[in-house]
Parts: C-alpha cells; sequence; structure tokens
C-alpha cells in the first residue's frame, strides 16, 4: 500500500552568484526575505525555501498544496517527486510516484505525441508491447487522436497538458504528483482529469496537487497544506485550509501598506487565531 510521509522536511539551496543588493555599504535591508542566508560578510550564500513540512499520506488520500507565489508549492512537489533531495528532516516514499511539473519537461518537441508516448512509456520501464496497450486508452482521455501523429512542436499548452496527463495517469502511477498547470485546462478536461484522480485514488493511490485554482482543490482533495515563506501555515481538510488562506488572502488585500505583513508574520498570527 503507497505512502508518502515528510518528517520536518526542510530544502536549502545555495546561490552561488548573487547579483548586487543596491544596499548602501553592503547593510542588510530592513525587511528582508528571513529565507536568504548570509555569510558573515553579508554575502547572500543560501535560500531556505523549506522548513519543517511534516504530513503524512496514506492509500486514497488526496493532498491540496496552497499558497502565494513563491511560497514553496512546486518545490514541495520537486522534493516529493524526487528531484531535489531535502537538506533536513526525512521523505518516506513507498509506491512508484509520477509527477508532471511543467508542460515542457520531459517532452521532445521534435517527436511526435506517440513517440512521446513511448519514451515517456520507457523511462517509466514499461516495455514497448505494454506501451502499444496502453495507446488506445491515452487517444481517447486525452482526445488527440490523429494529432498524436504529429510533432509535439504543433501542439497548444492544453494539448501538450491532456498527452501529459493522460499518459501518465495510464501507466497507472501509486503515486501522483501534479503541478498548478492542471488549473489551467477548460472545464471539460478538469472534469474529465478528476474522475481519473479519483480513479487511481480508488486504486489504493494517493495524489498530491498543487494549484491556486481553489475549486479545482476544494473538489479534488480531501486533505491540504497552506505553505507561506516555505511553511505550513495549516494543514487540515481541505474545506477549511481554504476558508483560512482566502480570508488571510482577504486580510492582505484590505490591509494598509504600513499594516502588510511579512510571510512569517502571517503564519505567527494565523497560528496565534
Ligand atoms: N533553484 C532555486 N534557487 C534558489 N531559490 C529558488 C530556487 N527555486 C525556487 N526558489 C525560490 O523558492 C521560492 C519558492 O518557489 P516555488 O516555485 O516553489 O513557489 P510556488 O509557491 O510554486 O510559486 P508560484 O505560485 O509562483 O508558482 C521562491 O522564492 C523561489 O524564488
Amino acid at each position: 500500500m503507497p505512502s508518502l510521509i515528510a518528517e520536518k522536511l526542510g530544502l536549502t539551496l545555495p546561490i552561488f552568484k548573487s547579483g548586487r543588493s543596491g544596499m548602501k555599504g553592503g547593510k542588510p535591508p530592513v525587511h528582508r526575505d528571513p529565507r536568504f542566508l548570509t555569510s558573515g560578510s553579508g554575502k547572500l550564500t543560501g535560500f531556505k525555501v523549506l522548513t519543517n513540512i511534516s504530513f503524512e499520506l496514506r492509500t486514497g488520500d488526496r493532498l491540496g498544496i496552497v499558497g502565494r507565489n513563491g511560497s514553496g508549492k512546486s518545490t514541495l512537489l520537486s522534493v516529493l517527486g524526487g528531484i531535489y533531495e531535502p537538506t533536513e528532516g526525512e521523505l518516506k516514499v513507498d509506491g512508484k510516484v509520477r509527477g508532471i511539473f511543467n508542460l515542457s519537461l520531459g517532452l521532445n518537441n521534435d517527436a511526435t505525441g506517440y513517440r512521446n508516448i513511448q519514451m515517456l512509456g520507457l523511462v517509466a520501464g514499461l516495455t514497448l508491447d505494454e506501451i502499444e496497450h496502453k495507446i488506445p486508452e491515452i487517444a481517447e482521455f486525452s482526445e488527440l487522436d490523429e494529432f498524436l501523429m504529429m510533432p509535439v512542436s504543433v501542439y497548444s499548452s492544453g494539448m501538450r497538458m491532456r498527452l501529459l496527463f493522460a499518459t501518465f495517469t495510464a501507466f497507472r502511477p501509486e503515486i501522483l504528483l501534479l503541478d498548478e498547470w492542471l488549473g489551467t485546462g477548460d472545464v471539460n478536461f478538469r472534469q474529465k482529469a478528476g474522475r481519473k484522480m479519483q480513479e487511481i485514488v480508488e486504486d489504493a493511490g494517493i495524489v498530491v496537487l498543487a494549484s491556486h485554482n481553489h475549486k479545482l482543490l476544494q473538489e479534488n482533495c480531501n486533505v491540504s497544506v497552506w505553505l507561506e515563506g516555505g511553511q505550513i501555515a495549516m494543514y487540515g481538510d481541505t474545506q477549511e485550509v481554504i476558508a483560512a488562506y482566502e480570508d488571510q488572502q482577504a486580510k492582505i488585500k484590505n490591509a494598509k501598506p504600513e499594516e502588510q505583513q511579512s510571510p512569517l508574520k502571517a503564519i505567527e498570527q494565523s497560528h496565534a487565531e
């Protein structure tokens, strides 16, 4: 049975080269983002993208990840997908993980949709025979039909999305990670994708979905995390997490400039409430 357990995960990425900050005399700015790490001389050396991330997902869980731009949603998905090794804590993954992180990664533009399916299948460890058996399902779900014989370079972003989603889900992942782009699909495809995710979950799988589209998360995720400045501001029932996040967003929108909070202040306040 698949499971995904994050225990106090942290990720610090090094900064090898940073431009001038524009600060006179190298003095740090007064309100700088506390995620930046500096050397003794004040030079930027790293960025703590994620801090103290813990959750536990078991068979049938559908986790939503919500948060402002730059809060760490895509990076967390990358850690869960094994693209980044956490620099702190531990990630315990039991199950075959497939992630669709963006619409260009993993697709060869010069090859046809059909060749791309074969290549993605081989990378996923399937035989050509097994992949061939999946083609009708992929062609039907993606609605690409004869476009599968055209190079991917002529596909629209929606077509690329349908190709990737149909292919990865046809390979029956136990743990499926999906980034923001799914929310950009048309309503019809989003509904189909929702049903497909449900099938994966019913097949004893786990789905993790990062999105700014609250409706998509509310319809598809039983639990959610709200990320703020790379930390978990809230983790729990999706409806409650989204309601709290929207409330926070409304407060920020209506706040006077002098009352605007730093992301980490926002977490402190949400914990205090
Ligand atoms: N390779 C990197 N090196 C340094 N900082 C990085 C790197 N990748 C991401 N970051 C920083 O980590 C933070 C989180 O980025 P991430 O893309 O995960 O956010 P996000 O929540 O997905 O944002 P969005 O909603 O805009 O897609 C950002 O401040 C970003 O600048």
